[in-house]
């Protein structure tokens, strides 16, 4: 694993309230990683910490082993998506992102860029009529002006419908398929649940897991099967005789736990109930619950091959 960007121990106070105390993490190359927490666990925090927009009260937030400043391009190493306000109401689209890719010294073409985003259409008018859907994909062509090596993005759905959601999906995994990094924050796991390759939980501003998001939720999410039967009860007999867990039965469904669905496939088969649907739940949605309720220990190896 190359990381990428490093966050070592950080902590930030503003005042009195920490809003993040000894974070350590690190993101690999070439993933996309979501950063995930409840409102106000520290993520705006820590990506502006990368950004160097605020400074740590002690640690550090490295890009590719270096603070950003650094680099002697930053905007050819990152490009970042904080919030959808980031033109001037009065400039036309092309021009905001021609500005940006001026600025970052690259020579990236405004109109594919827009088009990229789903903006080629509305290039020539002003933004101040934009949607904030619209905005956010004006923020992220901005942010991919430099030609980044790495995209950081602050809740990049907020305010995109389904389809808008399903579109940025598929421009994050085009941008891991030429190689670059994305870490992207979200509160709600549905948005980051089919995308990432690797997760940070953060709650209450200290980290609760890292790693892959397979083994997040091998870690945190107990082993969940729904089946449709109907003799509900006689299956739930049986597993309960074979060592499962009967977690709920609501008509001819039974929630089960503890038991792998071949086995209960088995189990059924063997005493004589016909299963009519069987589905293995599971997600992210359950592990982050349980992670970011059990409080703040480490409870995930950080370290990734
Ligand atoms: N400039 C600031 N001054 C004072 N407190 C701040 C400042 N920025 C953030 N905080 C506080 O730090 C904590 C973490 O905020 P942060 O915005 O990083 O959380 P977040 O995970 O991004 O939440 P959200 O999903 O709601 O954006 C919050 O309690 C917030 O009120």
């Amino acid at each position: 694993m190359r990381p990428i960007l490093q966050a070592e121990n950080l902590t930030k106070r503003f005042g009195s309230l920490a809003a993040l105390r000894n974070v350590s993490f690190s993101v690999r190359a070439g993933a996309i990683t979501g950063f995930l927490g409840p409102n106000g666990a520290g993520k705006t925090t820590t990506l502006r910490l990368f950004l160097e927009l605020v400074r740590p009260t002690c640690g550090a937030a490295l890009i590719d082993g270096k603070p950003l400043h650094e680099w002697p391009i930053p905007g050819r190493k990152v490009g970042a998506v904080l919030d959808g306000h980031c033109a001037h109401p009065g400039r036309r689209a092309v021009d905001t992102v021609r500005l940006a890719a001026r600025l970052a010294g690259a020579g990236a073409d405004a109109e594919e860029l827009l088009d990229q985003v789903g903006l080629a259409d509305v290039a020539g008018q002003r933004t101040g009529a934009f949607s904030r859907g619209m905005l956010q994909r004006l923020a992220l062509a901005i942010a991919l002006a430099g030609d980044p090596e790495i995209v950081i993005l602050d809740e990049p759905m907020n305010g995109l419908d389904p389809e808008g959601i399903a579109w940025i999906k598929d421009v994050l995994r085009g941008l891991r398929g030429q190689g670059r990094t994305v870490f992207i924050s979200s509160h709600l796991l549905a948005e980051l649940e089919d995308l990432v390759d690797d997760l940070v939980v953060i709650a209450q501003g200290e980290v609760v897991g890292s790693g892959s998001a397979a083994a997040f939720v091998d870690r945190f999410q107990p082993q969940t099967v729904s089946v449709l039967s109907d003799q509900p009860q006689a299956l739930a007999t049986a597993v309960t005789g074979a060592g499962g867990q009967v977690l709920d039965i609501n008509g001819q469904r039974v929630l089960i736990s503890g038991l792998a669905s071949a086995q209960l496939g088995e189990i059924a088969r063997d005493a004589g109930i016909a299963l009519f649907a069987l589905t293995e739940e599971r997600g992210l949605h359950m592990a982050f619950t349980i992670a970011t309720n059990l409080g703040t220990e480490p409870l995930l190896d950080t370290e990734q091959e």
